[in-house]
């Protein structure tokens, strides 16, 4: 396993994964937490970075708010259809909720069959989980298949023990890319660190953009380096050199 290199604070900007990165990934969607100390070091390495450390997330920016409080910090929430770009600025809602009410009604007799599935209503995007119940993932996979049937504005992602819709047109790889324009970010070079599928979209364009790509776990990437688990990222994040 390649580990990544030392950042330097002045010529890189951090880009972080949140489920599966920084936070141990849980049964339940709501109960995650991560410790003061490390929302401390968050803190510290968002103001060495001069603010160029972002969470990217599929998470909406206001969970990522409630579980990092009190860190202020630039997000890409919803896999980028919500964007904060400054630690104190305000969060823009690239698209509206309403595109999903059809998905939500065709989904809702076979949440009521099958009470071990659980929906997380993200308003951009829905989540249908089946962690503890593996059993239901071919009956997850199936109904967001048929409830999104014919509609190309839409884009369906699997990530760790879930099936996810979203409207189309935005990714990680192109959150981070429009990131990479705007101070505090622009004309830094990339790093980002992440665990799951959807994360493979911003390691590659972190790939393309000659930044430092970095896979957390073992499942197949682009990236170039590898950080074992949350707790190898933590310790990583506490020896890199911001
Ligand atoms: O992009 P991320 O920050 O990794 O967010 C991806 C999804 O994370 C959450 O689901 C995952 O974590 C849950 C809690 O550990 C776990 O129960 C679930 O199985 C994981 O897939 C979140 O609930 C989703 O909305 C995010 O899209």
């Amino acid at each position: 396993m390649k580990r990544p290199p030392a950042i330097d604070p002045q010529t890189h900007a951090l880009f972080l994964d949140f489920d599966g990165t920084l936070v141990e990934l849980v049964d339940d969607p709501d109960s995650v937490a991560l410790a003061r100390d490390r929302v401390e070091r968050l803190q510290e390495m968002t103001d060495r970075l001069s603010g160029a450390l972002a969470i990217v997330s599929g998470r909406r920016i206001s969970d990522l708010d409630r579980f990092l409080s009190p860190l202020s910090f630039a997000a890409a929430g919803v896999h980028g259809l919500e964007r904060r770009v400054r630690p104190d600025g305000e969060t823009e809602f690239l698209m509206a909720p309403d595109a999903l009410d059809p998905v939500r009604n065709a989904l809702a007799p076979t949440l009521e069959e099958n009470q071990r599935l659980s929906l997380e209503d993200k308003g951009t995007a829905l989540v249908l989980h089946f962690r503890t119940a593996p059993d239901l993932a071919d009956v997850a996979r199936g109904v967001m298949e048929r409830a999104t049937r014919d509609r190309d504005d839409l884009v369906v992602m699997e990530g760790d023990n879930i099936v996810e819709v979203h409207p189309a047109g935005m990714d990680k790889g192109r959150a981070l890319a429009d990131f990479m324009t705007s101070a505090p970010f622009e004309g830094r070079i990339p790093v980002y660190l992440g665990d799951d599928t959807t994360d493979e979209f911003a390691l590659q364009t972190v790939m393309d953009m000659g930044g430092v790509a970095v896979k957390v776990g073992t499942k197949d990437s682009v990236a170039g380096y590898r950080l074992a688990n949350v707790a190898d990222v933590h310790h990583w994040l506490d020896v890199c050199g911001i």
